[in-house]
């Protein structure tokens, strides 16, 4: 089992980017690798042992023959884009009693590459099994087994058996994701944080005195709204089909028309364009509509009266120009404003004040993330918090992993 005080972050760094967990203890018999397998992305944490099978080539873990590292660079080519969310050398954690800590990672995949993701987790399997087979030479071998959530862990049930030849544990993908959630909130310092734009980011204690109950807003392909009573008590009580998944459709048909060759920008392009975008030009204000404030009603001329509400009124010429960076924008403020406004609906009928965003959609991006606090905030009159996550999109991760410890 693993020794949860103590847990720590690997490394402070900006909000973009995911920190792996430290955790001073744990033991080697429980299963490794757990997968959240979504309609868009599939999430894997996986736990590597210090001193038994670190990742750098930047620390020689005792007791390890050098074979047995997996190294920073391969895991880097195995990785999407050659890139995994918590790539740097672990640092060497040992507890009072001198047992081995050791620290969960992160990495995430399309779902529709699912043959890499499968790849990268047989690569693990090799390696953990190896590792143990030079821990315990005479013991029984390493079993293979894989926690597994999400739709993916039904949908890919059968081909993650037949190609990997693992014994899958499923879990509920709500109560993993609370799961995961508490214990982020509860065990990992500086994980919560509210965000104002052009403020200090302000983390959360850790844990936070009233702890429920709380909102779950689970920002994936779609959005999931849970209502969380108690360590174990959940109930989903909304939900709405215009989420992440939407925002990256939408983008991609956009940004696939108006390119010639077809071709459209990744997803962490399309946020990008957002950040120089100007919405103003596709979206209608109150303004457009009024000439000025509605203030009577509390809309002020700059309120988005319609969303993509000047499109319609362009030629042809002039909608084919519309810049994709105006697109993405207003796209994103679309999605981020309709969560907001039923996430603080959803609050205010359950008597909810504290709201928890999560799911990948977010990844720390500071538009999404000031439209879904300014939400929140201006509905609720500042009754009502907006809290966000640095591992937001491994929640359901991290609840599969421990699901098993
Ligand atoms: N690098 C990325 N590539 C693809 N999508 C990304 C990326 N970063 C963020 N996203 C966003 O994250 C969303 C997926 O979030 P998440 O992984 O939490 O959901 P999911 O588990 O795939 O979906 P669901 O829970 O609805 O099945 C995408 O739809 C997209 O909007
Ligand atoms: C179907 C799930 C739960 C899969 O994670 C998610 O995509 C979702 O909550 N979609 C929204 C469905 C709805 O409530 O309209």
């Amino acid at each position: 089992m693993m020794n949860l005080a103590g847990v720590h972050l690997g490394e402070e760094v900006s909000l973009r980017g995911i920190r792996d967990i430290v955790f001073p203890e744990h033991n080697d018999h429980v299963p490794h690798i757990a997968i959240d397998i979504g309609g868009s992305l599939a999430k894997v944490a996986y736990f590597t042992r210090q001193g038994v099978y670190a990742r750098s080539g930047a620390v020689t873990p005792t007791g390890a023959s050098p074979e047995l590292s997996m190294s920073e660079a391969t895991l880097r080519a195995r990785a999407p884009n050659g890139h995994a969310d918590d790539m740097r050398p672990p640092s060497r954690t040992e507890s009072p009693n001198g047992q081995s800590g050791g620290r969960l990672n992160f990495v995430k995949f399309e779902t529709e590459k699912m043959t890499e993701c499968i790849a990268f987790i047989r690569a693990l399997f090799d390696e953990q099994e190896s590792a143990h087979a030079a821990l315990h030479p005479d013991g029984p071998p390493c079993p293979r087994i894989l926690l597994a959530t999400g739709g993916g862990a039904h949908k890919f049930h059968d081909r993650l058996v037949e190609e990997l030849g693992v014994t899958i544990y499923k879990y509920d993908e709500m109560e993993c994701l609370v799961k995961g959630l508490n214990f982020l909130v509860k065990y990992v310092p500086r994980e919560v944080f509210a965000y104002r734009e052009d403020e200090p980011i302000q983390f959360e204690e850790t844990p936070p005195a009233g702890a429920y109950p709380y909102m779950l807003v689970n920002i994936g392909s779609g959005v999931s709204i849970l209502k969380v009573t108690g360590e174990n008590e959940c109930e989903r009580v909304s939900g709405t089909s215009l989420g992440g998944g939407t925002y990256w459709g939408l983008m991609s048909m956009i940004a696939g028309a108006q390119n010639p060759t077809g071709a459209t920008p990744s997803f962490d392009d399309m946020l990008q364009l957002s950040t120089t975008g100007d919405n103003t030009h596709v979206d209608m204000l109150v303004g457009d509509i009024y000439g000025m404030d509605y203030g009577k009603i509390g809309l002020k001329s700059t309120t988005i009266a319609s969303t993509f509400g000047k499109v319609f009124k362009m030629n042809a010429d002039d909608r084919a120009a519309t810049s994709i960076h105006d697109v993405s924008r207003s796209l994103l403020y679309m999605v981020s404003n309709n969560i907001g406004q039923i996430a603080y609906l959803n609050a205010r009928a359950h008597g909810i004040t504290r709201i928890y965003f999560g799911g990948y959609f977010i990844c720390g991006h500071p538009i999404t993330m000031h439209t879904l606090s300014y939400a929140i905030n201006f509905w609720s009159k500042g009754s009502t918090r907006a809290l966000f996550l640095r591992h937001e999109g491994y929640l359901g991760a991290v609840g599969a992993f421990l699901q098993h410890q």
